[in-house]
């Protein structure tokens, strides 16, 4: 295998042509592109020591038992079926031997409630049935350019109301698990198109990192097979972005200031939406409303170490409390497929339970916890862990979030101004920009590659050759509100 990526820590230059904001995927592929096209004069720009963005990889468990687990990111979800097209970032994990097992999600599952092991699997497999349901009638839609919904009023509509906790539960495994929001947060028809294009168009399979050097791997030595040392700078942190038809000028938090023609951002939603980058002129109306309108979830994977297995054998168990969310999914890191012997554990929980309990001392979390598996099995007495950890993505300023999710409200125009560049200076790439991949790592791919050709045609072509994305100034309703305030006495 080649040797860790030896990324340097600082360029001297200051001038660029392009420079790219954000070394994870969307940042990695655009600079990849743009080399690709004979354009060497850019610079990419990361807050942090290294690149990967939300692949960011974690050294966990006590000293002589610790193992790279993945904070954010870990699978390629959808590889590719037979001849196919493959998924970008699968092709990156072969190219750069990425070690990966494939997940069994859906075979095999231990089922717990507040009594402890009980079988409910024939609910979660009516509940894999209703997700086939919602999809296939969000399909039958679109063609009818039937107005959008909650995936919740596609659920009820197609007939499935969870009412028990069991219920709840494999509703929440198939449905939040993926998208770390609810039904009732979720658009019916982009969840819809979201899952179709990633397990549809690639496959159906889910191969996880278990490499050690951590699954950002994969974009470091993509990086280091390209980038020369004068085109990355890293610990720099953009703080305003002055743009006017001349140029644009980058401001970092250490006060330098770098210029260019055009710059890439690659932020995630999150940091848009909270102000962290500045920008100067402010973006405009139709911006920042497709900016606010678009959500940004939070998924909180929370590790523990225990000094040895006492849990079920296969690789996730579905826990059912009676309040829907609370730590509902558990997964065996110390499977023969993973790190046998590890005695990791981890549970995950999204959105609001996951602002929840990030506000809570970790302590109590830790209690919390101990206390779930002590539900599942009543009949253990369950160790003292020798490791716990999680990431609260949600207050990271580089990242305020996990992924992007499609709201009901959000129309596509306003996902198309999401999209679109400003005055052909500013561009944005990044996952939340894909229609079709929003919240996964495709769709960062595909975002970075596509907008950095558009920024190819500004570079390398004439002023005329130079088209940015089509946006919409004013969002309306295709028919105006019929609201009548006449009081009736
Ligand atoms: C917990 C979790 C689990 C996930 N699981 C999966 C999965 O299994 N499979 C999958 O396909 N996707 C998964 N995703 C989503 C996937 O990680 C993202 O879609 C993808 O990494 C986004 O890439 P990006 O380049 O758009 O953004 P980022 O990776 O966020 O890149 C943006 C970069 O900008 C940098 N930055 C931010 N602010 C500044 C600043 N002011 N100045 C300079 N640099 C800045 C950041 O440090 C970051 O490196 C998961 C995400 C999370 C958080």
């Amino acid at each position: 295998l080649p040797a860790p990526p030896q990324i340097p820590l600082s360029s001297a230059r200051s001038d660029a042509k392009v420079l790219i904001l954000g070394g994870g995927m969307a940042g990695i592929t655009a600079a990849r592109t743009l080399h690709d096209q004979g354009i060497d004069d850019f610079i990419v720009v990361e807050a942090r020591h290294e690149v990967g963005g939300r692949m960011l990889s974690h050294t966990f468990g006590e000293p002589g038992r610790q193992y790279t687990v993945e904070l954010g990111a870990n699978w390629v979800q959808g590889t590719r079926h037979d001849d196919g097209p493959e998924n970008p970032v699968w092709t990156l994990a072969k190219k750069h031997h990425l070690d990966t097992r494939l997940s069994s999600y859906f075979e095999g599952l231990a089922t717990f409630d507040e009594d402890g092991p009980v079988n409910y699997t024939d609910v979660i497999e009516a509940a894999s049935r209703n997700f086939d349901k919602l999809i296939a009638s969000a399909g039958a839609r679109l063609p009818k350019s039937l107005v959008d919904a909650s995936a919740r009023t596609g659920y009820s509509l197609t007939g499935s109301r969870p009412q028990t906790p069991h219920e709840h539960a494999a509703e929440y495994y198939h449905f939040d698990w993926e998208f770390q929001s609810s039904p009732e947060e979720t658009s019916w028809l982009a969840s819809s198109w979201n899952n179709n294009s990633t397990f549809f168009t690639f496959s159906e399979q889910n191969a996880m990192s278990v490499d050690g050097r951590g699954f950002k791997t994969i974009l470091q030595s993509e990086a280091r097979s390209f980038l020369r040392e004068d085109q990355i700078r890293l610990n720099a942190t953009v703080d305003l972005i002055s743009y006017s038809d001349d140029g644009v000028e980058v401001r970092l938090t250490d006060g330098q200031t770098l210029s260019a023609d055009h710059v890439i951002c690659t932020f995630s939603l999150g940091v848009l939406q909270h102000d962290d980058v500045h920008f100067e002129p402010p973006l405009p109306m139709w911006k920042r409303e497709a900016i606010y309108s678009m959500t940004m979830g939070v998924y909180t994977k929370i590790f523990l170490q225990f000094p040895y297995k006492f849990w079920f054998d296969t690789e996730i168990a579905l826990y059912a409390d009676r309040e829907r969310g609370r730590y509902p999914i558990w997964q065996s890191l110390d499977d023969p497929d993973f790190f046998p012997g590890s005695g990791i554990l981890l549970t995950t929980v999204t959105n609001a339970f996951s602002r929840r309990i990030v506000s809570l001392p970790k302590d109590q979390i830790l209690d919390e916890l101990l206390d779930v598996l002590g539900t599942m099995y009543p009949n253990i007495t369950i160790p003292a862990p020798t490791d716990f950890h999680f990431k609260s993505w949600d207050e990271d300023p580089l990242f305020r979030g996990s992924y992007a999710n499609w709201p009901p409200s959000f129309l596509e125009e306003k996902h198309a101004n999401l999209r679109a560049d400003v005055k052909r200076r500013v561009w944005f790439a990044g996952e939340a920009g894909s229609k079709l991949y929003f919240g996964y790592l495709q769709g960062a791919y595909f975002e970075g590659r596509h907008v950095a050709m558009k920024v190819t045609s500004c570079v390398q072509g004439s002023r005329e050759a130079c088209v940015g994305f089509e946006h919409v100034k004013n969002v309306k309703n295709t028919r105006p509100y019929d609201i009548d305030y006449e009081v009736s006495v």
